[in-house]
């Protein structure tokens, strides 16, 4: 029983009611929640959330009804760890156990298809208490990131001995996408966060990964979208 899961809060301080709002043609959440639903591998659907109206839209669209979020998980600090102990506790009420947890993070709707059934795959087959989507960064730690010391002079973050000249030569560094993540049930209700066990990348290209955070974000991933779907 894989259960896919979409957290998806009321306020949002970047981009003013971003989960509901309308990009090329549909609410955001309906980007995620959509291909939860056609998913062969998925087989029931919950959306967490603090807003009546996404609930009600989540609900008829076929969502478990599992209630609004309690209001201390819907915060600005609250972490997504809590919010997922809570949706898959309250599913688990309703459906009974779940072999896997698959959150689809709605700031995120570039992902394919594709990538939930790899994602699901490596976890079926790595066995990890944690798959992650990552891609890599753009910037590099040990090459051209930068941090100030206290007299405002600036060094590279993760300095190697002899020094990086080129960006080939730097360790390979992974972005944590907030897009698709693959948790095992046991592993969400005992651990205390989200780094306390094995977690391991899915990688995805960076054009499949941005995250809307800011209006520049929104309307870069409303471009993507009109370049993909004219
Ligand atoms: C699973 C998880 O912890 N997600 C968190 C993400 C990722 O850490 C970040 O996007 C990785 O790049 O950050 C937030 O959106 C944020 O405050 O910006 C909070 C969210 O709870």
């Amino acid at each position: 029983m894989i259960l896919g899961h979409i957290g998806a809060r009321k306020g949002s301080k970047g981009v003013p009611r971003k989960n509901f709002r309308i990009i090329h043609g549909k609410p955001l959440i309906d980007w995620s929640l959509d291909q939860l639903f056609a998913h062969p591998q998925v087989d029931a659907v919950v959306v967490s959330t603090d807003d009546e109206e996404i609930y009600d839209h989540a609900v008829a669209k076929g969502a478990l009804k599992i209630g609004l979020r309690p209001a201390h998980l819907a915060t600005d600090t609250a972490g997504k760890w809590g919010v997922w102990q809570h949706a898959l506790e309250a599913s688990e009420a309703l459906i009974g156990p779940v072999s896997a947890f698959l959150d689809l993070d709605c700031t995120s709707p570039l992902r394919l298809p594709e990538d939930i059934s790899a994602a699901l795959q490596l976890y079926n087959i790595e066995h990890p208490d944690l798959v992650m989507s990552c891609c890599e960064a753009r910037k590099n730690p040990y090459f051209n990131l930068v941090e100030p010391d206290a007299s405002g002079a600036l060094h590279v973050s993760k300095p190697l001995p002899g020094g990086v000249v080129a960006r080939q030569q730097a360790p390979v560094v992974y972005e944590h996408a907030a897009s698709t993540y693959v948790v095992s049930p046991a592993y969400l209700k005992r651990a205390g966060g989200l780094w306390a066990g094995r977690v391991i990348p899915y990688l995805m290209p960076p054009e499949r990964c941005v995250d809307i955070d800011t209006p520049f974000d929104f309307r870069l991933v409303e471009f993507l979208m009109q370049e993909a779907n004219p």
